[in-house]
């Protein structure tokens, strides 16, 4: 419908007393004007609009935990079919064997179809929030950055169908996939972009409770804990306790404190996350790679007492300042770094992971810290309640060594076990020094020639078990032979006075 030239007119002389107004208002007016225009711009827009959206963001507001949506949404895209895309991600994980895993790539959008609705997914990359405003925060590192997301625009019709049938049904997919291709893995953290980060690989500890060579009645006692542990959700929550337990292994090197780990993985099919201090700049860092962690795993910090070394030190100058009195709170954990005062995960958030209020966060996980020296801990580290069990791993004895040459000799008993479990008892040697010393030789060439000569003629059956014998006994031989000279020589050294 065309205007009338005097509505035009109209038109126009209403606009310049408009303006005029306008130039007359305060300064202050117009920002506020400006500002309540901008809002309803984008309203009356969206009023029009047809299609609505929902964003999925890597990470939850508060940048702590990362959004299980996203990772859905991204195992999704791997299924869908991406045609729309001209930029697609090919990597090979470790799990997928020769078939590379296909994604979409940043800033590219695919169509999807669910019981007849259209939609879109568009990967976003991270943008920087400050559109601008400035914007004044404590912790800048990270609130002047939206982190990635995906899109997903659809038409208003389908708003229901979309959050109520097609998002669920995508995290259930996940789910199930996961609960399929799940595999136990190891994490460890490092600083991405000045952020901490856990990476993961697909973890198989190659030793399990069964190759632990140790006091027998103490691996049956850890491993009833463990059960207890793993049984036990409806009594931590009828206690009112947090579903977690804590385990410090202690003793010298080479005693198998890695491979109880590993057993301990093994055993309960947990994650394992190795948590290094010395890539964490601070608490707030450890309680978010705390809440990243996820249920059933195994949190480990091993070595403690070279973190220890230099609390214990502080607590003790915090004890002399204050009369005596240490405090906890103030504690400073060095991490091997030289400079003082770098490094600033404190003991007070070590245990509020543990057991205050974070340790709430999240259920069935396991604490394990592995040391040398126990005496040298902090008191604090090791009260009864934090650290549930206090398992020592020792030097390698008589019963453990039979354990050990069944496994690596596939022998129960040899004349030179009574000898070797003597000299094992009156020197301090470990499984490790063991273990290396019934590792198999290979045999040479003329020697596999000198005894296939001897069965030489025998049927190959016969030959070949005659062979698997021979090696056996010979490395059972060779191996307990040098381990008793090995052994013999650690006796006298230690009868040697020092000069
Ligand atoms: N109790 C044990 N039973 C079986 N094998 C063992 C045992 N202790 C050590 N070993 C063998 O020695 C190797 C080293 O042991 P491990 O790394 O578990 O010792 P550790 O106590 O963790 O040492 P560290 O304190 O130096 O980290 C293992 O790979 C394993 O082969």
């Amino acid at each position: 419908m065309a205007l009338s030239v005097e509505k035009w007119v109209g038109f126009g002389s209403a606009m310049a007393g408009v303006g005029l107004l306008w130039s007359r208002m305060p300064e202050h007016f117009h920002e506020e004007a400006r500002y309540i225009i901008s809002s309803l711009v984008p309203m009356a827009m969206s009023y029009f609009n047809p299609y609505e959206q929902v964003i999925v963001p890597e990470y939850g507001d508060e940048r702590f935990r990362r959004n299980k949506l996203f990772d859905a949404v991204s195992t999704y895209m791997s299924s869908v079919r991406l045609e729309g895309a001209s930029r697609l991600k090919a990597e090979l994980s470790y799990s997928s064997k020769d078939d590379p895993v296909i994604s979409l790539d940043e800033n590219q959008e695919v169509a999807d179809s669910f019981d007849g609705a259209r939609v879109w997914w568009r990967l976003c990359p991270k943008a920087s929030k400050n559109r601008g405003s400035t914007i004044i925060t404590l912790h800048g590192r990270d609130a002047d950055e939206e982190p990635r997301c995906y899109r997903l625009v659809f038409h208003k019709r389908h708003r229901q169908l979309v959050l109520s049938k097609y998002l669920p049904s995508i995290i259930q997919q996940w789910r199930v996939l996961i609960a399929e291709n799940k595999k136990r893995q190891l994490f460890t953290n490092h600083i991405v972009n000045g952020r901490p980060t856990w990476s993961n690989v697909p973890y198989n500890p190659s030793a399990t409770f069964d190759h632990l060579a140790m006091d027998h009645a103490k691996k049956v006692e850890i491993i009833n804990d463990l059960t207890a542990f793993k049984m036990g959700q409806d009594y931590y929550s009828k206690v009112g306790k947090a579903w977690k337990r804590g385990y410090l292994l202690y003793g010298p090197p080479g005693t198998g404190k890695s491979t109880m780990i590993g057993a301990m993985a093994d055993f309960l099919d947990y994650d394992v996350y190795d948590l290094d201090l010395t890539s964490i700049n601070g608490n707030a860092d450890l309680r978010k790679l705390f809440l990243e962690t996820t249920d059933k795993s195994i949190i480990v910090i091993e070595d403690i007492d070279a973190i220890d070394v230099e609390l214990s030190t502080k607590r003790k100058e915090g004890k002399a300042a204050n009369g005596g009195e240490g405090n906890d709170n103030h504690v400073l954990i060095k991490v091997c770094d030289k400079e003082i005062g770098k490094s600033k995960v404190t003991l007070s958030g070590l245990l509020n992971i543990m057991d205050g209020l974070w340790s709430a966060c999240g259920s069935e996980r396991i604490f394990v810290f592995t040391t040398n020296h126990v005496d040298q801990l902090d008191p604090a580290l090791i009260r009864s309640g934090r650290m549930d069990k206090l398992i020592e791993l020792s030097y390698c004895r008589s019963e453990a060594f039979k354990m050990l040459a069944k496994t690596y000799l596939e022998i129960d008993d040899h004349s030179l076990f009574g000898e070797i479990g003597r000299l094992l008892d009156e020197t301090n040697t470990t499984p490790a020094e063991v273990a290396d010393s019934l590792m198999l030789r290979r045999e040479s060439n003329d020697e596999i020639g000198r005894v296939l000569d001897e069965i030489g003629g025998a049927p190959a059956d016969v030959a070949d078990n005659l062979m698997l014998r021979w090696k056996r006994k010979r490395a059972a031989d060779e191996c307990l032979e040098s381990l008793r000279e090995t052994l013999k020589k650690a006796k006298m050294e230690s009868a040697t006075p020092p000069i």
